[in-house]
């Protein structure tokens, strides 16, 4: 073991996890160009923000007060650090760092995927870890997309739609080429892929912090969980019968088909974004946890790759209070019970982002999993 040098009241023990915001989007889609504008602002000085290769960001002007190993701290309070190798170890010795006050105690930690990453494994590894789970919180996934290339590339490469499909901030960059000749399709196609994400234009990453963090369920403003604004079901609501062609109408459901049809989708079935489904399915009357439990037990063990996304807000029986649940691919949050419900609606709303799985069949097994489901819609 390694010598105990630090006693317990030497450190800076945070008294609640740390948001952690991930930062993704194609290659040369501006990612960089916005984390240096973003760190300028003076909310952002209790940041600490991990890029992957440090060479790349050109942040020299607003550097440097002391450079340790691979940690810069910038002279706006904000810290850098270099990913050399395993994220997880990059976050956990930085983590230990703040601890034992070699470096500032920051507050939010942003990391900067490459352009070429999948975001999904990225998320499950941050959720899984032990270490990390517990001490940080996922605040939310932001993702940049180029004005200009940004539908070729979601033609192009697989990984960026998987980059918008699990983003809960969306920033459409470079809005400064497109001289006005902005391309009408890019914008429903990434509201399509992805509803209840905030979209914002940007151009030369000028964006106030605040519209991009706390994105999560937890509200540190307010100290609550905000399951309403987190989940965003009536997006899914909206724009679900308008896209998912493959969507059964064998159960009645009292929602619109007036809106969001879908007159000027591609349908071009090779595209990646065909690939991908959003849709809510909301059931009227409580639901057995252990049915419950079994069903996206089943969900992940056949289908958790293709699971980019699932949130949920649950009527469950016998439980007053509503619960939360909320996983990436194979792996779940524990669920959260609230302390009441938002609002008088209380049917359980679960919201899916998929790739390559039809909402038949998550109606059907529902269906098959869930006693006196009959009511889903
Ligand atoms: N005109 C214009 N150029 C931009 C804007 N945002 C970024 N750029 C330019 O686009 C290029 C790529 O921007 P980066 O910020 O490096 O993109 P990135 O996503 O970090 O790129 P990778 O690290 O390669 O994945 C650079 O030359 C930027 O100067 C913008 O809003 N307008």
């Amino acid at each position: 073991m390694s010598d105990i040098k630090f006693q317990v009241h030497d450190m800076d023990i945070p008294e609640e996890p740390l948001a952690l915001s991930v930062l993704t989007g194609f290659l040369g889609s501006g990612k960089t160009t916005l984390l240096k504008q973003l760190l300028q602002h003076p909310e952002m000085d209790e940041t600490a923000v991990i890029v992957n290769e440090f060479g790349e960001i050109g942040l020299d002007h607003l550097l440097v007060e002391s450079s340790q190993e691979d940690i810069v701290l910038m002279n706006s309070g904000c810290l850098c650090c270099t990913v050399r190798g395993d994220l997880v170890e990059t976050i956990r010795k930085l983590y230990k760092k703040r601890l034992i006050k070699e470096v500032p105690a920051f507050k939010r930690l942003v990391i900067e995927t490459t352009g070429l990453a999948d975001p999904a494994p990225i998320l499950q590894t941050l959720m899984t870890d032990p270490f990390l789970s517990e001490r940080f919180r996922l605040d939310g996934v932001i993702t940049t997309v180029d004005a200009v290339n940004g539908n070729s590339t979601l033609d192009n490469h697989p990984e960026s739609v998987k980059q918008v499909a699990v983003a809960d901030r969306l920033l459409i960059t470079k809005t400064d080429m497109t001289e006005g000749k902005r391309d009408p399709d890019l914008l429903h196609r990434i509201k399509t892929l992805n509803p209840a994400a905030m979209i914002q234009e940007v151009s030369f990453g000028n964006v106030e912090p605040a519209v991009l963090f706390n994105a999560g369920l937890y509200n540190p403003e307010t100290k609550s969980l905000d399951v309403q604004k987190w989940l965003k079901a009536e997006a899914f609501e909206e724009t679900s019968h308008g896209h998912d062609h493959s969507h059964s109408h064998s159960h009645s459901h009292s929602h619109s088909h007036g809106h969001g049809h879908d007159t000027n989708h591609h349908h071009d079935v090779n595209r990646h974004d065909d690939k991908i489904h959003a849709f809510c399915l909301i059931h009227d009357r409580p639901i057995d946890w252990d049915q419950m439990n079994s069903w996206v037990d089943m969900l992940i063990t056949l289908y958790g790759n293709n699971i980019l996304r699932i949130k949920g807000i649950l009527n469950i029986e016998g439980d007053q209070n509503p619960v939360v649940i909320h996983g990436v691919q194979h792996v779940f949050h524990p669920p959260v019970m609230l302390e009441g419900w938002p609002d008088e609606d209380h049917r359980s709303k679960l919201v899916f982002i998929v790739r390559d799985l039809k909402r038949d069949m998550f109606d059907e097994t529902f269906r098959a999993f869930i006693k006196e489901s009959a009511d889903l819609h």
